[in-house]
């Protein structure tokens, strides 16, 4: 009765709003926007803690950049991480956060890693077309998020570690790495709102019990790519091949690793890769099944995309002077042979010039950010340029999902799926990052942004010009709740070939 007339969650002694909060876990993202929309920051306090929410652009900036050393990661969310991530770098703060950062940063900006990504990129997506024409020609339903995880998963240990773990192959292998991945992912999330996990962890039981078990399954495949590396590493020196030398990321931290000066041990390259994998590959991978989604959802942006891509083919072939092979959408050796001829067409310059795709792109992560919410700790009190106070201890989260959703951030169309929005005078623009935050925002900005965009246009150019999706009737379209915006039953399609 005392709450009658409160904006916000309705709160109880000692277990603050964690009723409402658990009530609502499942449709959490969307929860959040209903009191956003009204509120612009929401605090929910929690029984050991309280968050708070935040999308609005001024707060948000003051969180990220202007106030940065005041809300690291924390040891809060170090804690609930520690056992997927460990000192990665997505979970650390200070000086084990800025080393890895300044290396990382120097490989992304490397244009030996850009090309070898370029190939890579463009190869694992041909897999997937040559999957998606074979499904096409037997008339098969294909789960697109799955084929994508094993796409960009392939893509970010090639790239990321220079192995090769062929789970896109035709038989699509079953791999207990990406499903312990997800297990353990899913698992550390609802960390975030169980008081108990901690005791269960000591207890060995229920979730804990199976987050344990998908640890070690994550380990054993990850510190055999360590090993396997490493062992090459040895080799190319001994046979003294230049030509045969990586420059993959994880290669680079091991050269680091051999300096006497340097800390790093077996388990700090442990945690390197698995949070480069869940950097590179959740990431992509539930941004292009969003994109393919909401493409084939949208008729009139599926038709504008499939006529830029036309135009890209014809105009590139004339400048690059090939001439287009014919094919027959009855034939499937003549259909991927035109595949490959137009992915040899994209390259990083080329696609560069594909703006509604990169719209398109765009405007899916305003509306589903593969990282929905991100949340940071808090060191000493402070105040928010709303005049919201904030607690140290406490935690302060600001929300993509619910930012790109916000009618006073993008206008009153802000629910509609318009990838128009980004182009001005045909060219894409961008917005500000405190808007705009799926990459992240300040000094902590997504690393792999160019990257990740790279493979997502890469990846799409050749599947929208060469097919069209329709969902499999009934098939419901839902987000899971995790760390990661993924679709919960997967995205189940089927799939038809575009006429020439
Ligand atoms: C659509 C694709 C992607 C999205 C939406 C995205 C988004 C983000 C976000 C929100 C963060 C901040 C996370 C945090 O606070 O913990 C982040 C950080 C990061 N991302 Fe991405 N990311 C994408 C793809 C990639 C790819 C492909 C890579 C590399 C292979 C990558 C590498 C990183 C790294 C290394 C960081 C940590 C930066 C730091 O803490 O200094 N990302 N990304």
């Amino acid at each position: 009765w005392n709450q009658r007339n409160k904006k916000g969650p309705k709160t109880w002694p000692l277990i603050g709003a964690a009723l409402e909060q658990l009530m609502n876990y499942d449709r959490m993202h969307d929860w959040l926007v209903e009191y956003l929309s009204e509120l612009r920051t929401v605090v929910v306090p929690m029984p050991f803690t309280t968050y708070t929410y935040i999308a609005d652009p001024a707060n948000v900036e003051h969180v990220l950049k202007t106030n940065f050393a005041n809300y690291p990661k924390g040891e809060t969310y170090h804690s609930y991480m520690e056992v997927l991530l460990g000192d990665g770098i997505f979970n650390v703060d200070g000086e084990l956060w800025k080393k890895q950062r300044k290396t990382a940063s120097f490989e992304f900006a490397s244009k030996n890693l850009r090309d070898f990504s370029t190939v890579v990129f463009r190869e694992y997506s041909l897999q997937l077309h040559s999957i998606l024409t074979q499904a096409s020609f037997q008339n098969q339903e294909v789960d697109m998020q799955d084929l994508l995880m094993r796409m960009t998963l392939d893509s970010i240990c090639k790239v990321g570690f220079g192995v090769e773990i062929g789970t896109l192959a035709p038989s699509l292998p079953d791999n207990s790495f990406a499903r312990a991945f997800d297990t353990a992912n899913i698992i550390v999330t609802v960390r975030f709102i169980d008081p108990l996990w901690k005791l269960k962890k000591f207890l060995n039981v229920g979730s804990e019990a199976l987050l344990e078990k998908s640890i070690k399954v994550i380990d054993e495949f990850t510190y055999n790519v360590i090993r396997r590396r490493k062992a090459e590493i040895k080799e190319t020196r001994e046979s003294c091949k230049t030509s045969k030398i990586k420059h993959d990321i994880l290669s680079r931290f091991i050269e680091l690793s051999e300096d006497p000066e340097s800390s790093l041990t077996d388990k700090s390259l442990r945690d390197i890769v698995l949070n480069f994998v869940i950097a590179g590959r959740d990431t992509t991978a539930t941004t292009l099944t969003w994109a393919i989604y909401m493409i084939m959802t949208n008729a009139h942006v599926a038709e504008k995309l499939y006529s830029e891509l036309k135009e890209f083919e014809e105009v590139q072939a004339r400048e690059e002077k090939i001439s287009l092979l014919p094919f027959d959408l009855k034939d499937p050796e003549s259909f991927n042979r035109r595949a490959v001829q137009f992915a040899s067409l994209l390259n990083y310059d080329s696609l560069g010039k594909l703006y509604y795709l990169h719209a398109v792109i765009t405007e899916t992560l305003r509306l589903y950010p593969a990282v929905p919410q991100d949340p940071k700790g808090i060191l000493e009190n402070d105040i928010l340029p709303d005049g919201t106070k904030v607690k140290a201890g406490g935690m302060v989260t600001y929300v993509p999902y619910s930012m790109g959703r916000m009618e006073y951030n993008w206008g009153p169309d802000a629910a509609l799926f318009r990838p128009e929005r980004w182009l001005k005078e045909g060219s894409f623009q961008n917005a500000s990052p405190f808007k705009f935050t799926a990459f992240q925002a300040g000094p902590r900005i997504c690393l792999g942004k160019d990257s990740a965009y790279l493979q997502m246009k890469m990846a799409l150019a050749i599947l929208c010009r060469f097919f069209k999706f329709s969902l499999v009737p009934n098939h419901p379209v839902k987000y899971r709740m995790m760390t990661i915006l993924s679709m919960e039953k997967g995205l189940k399609l089927k799939i038809a070939r575009q006429s020439c």
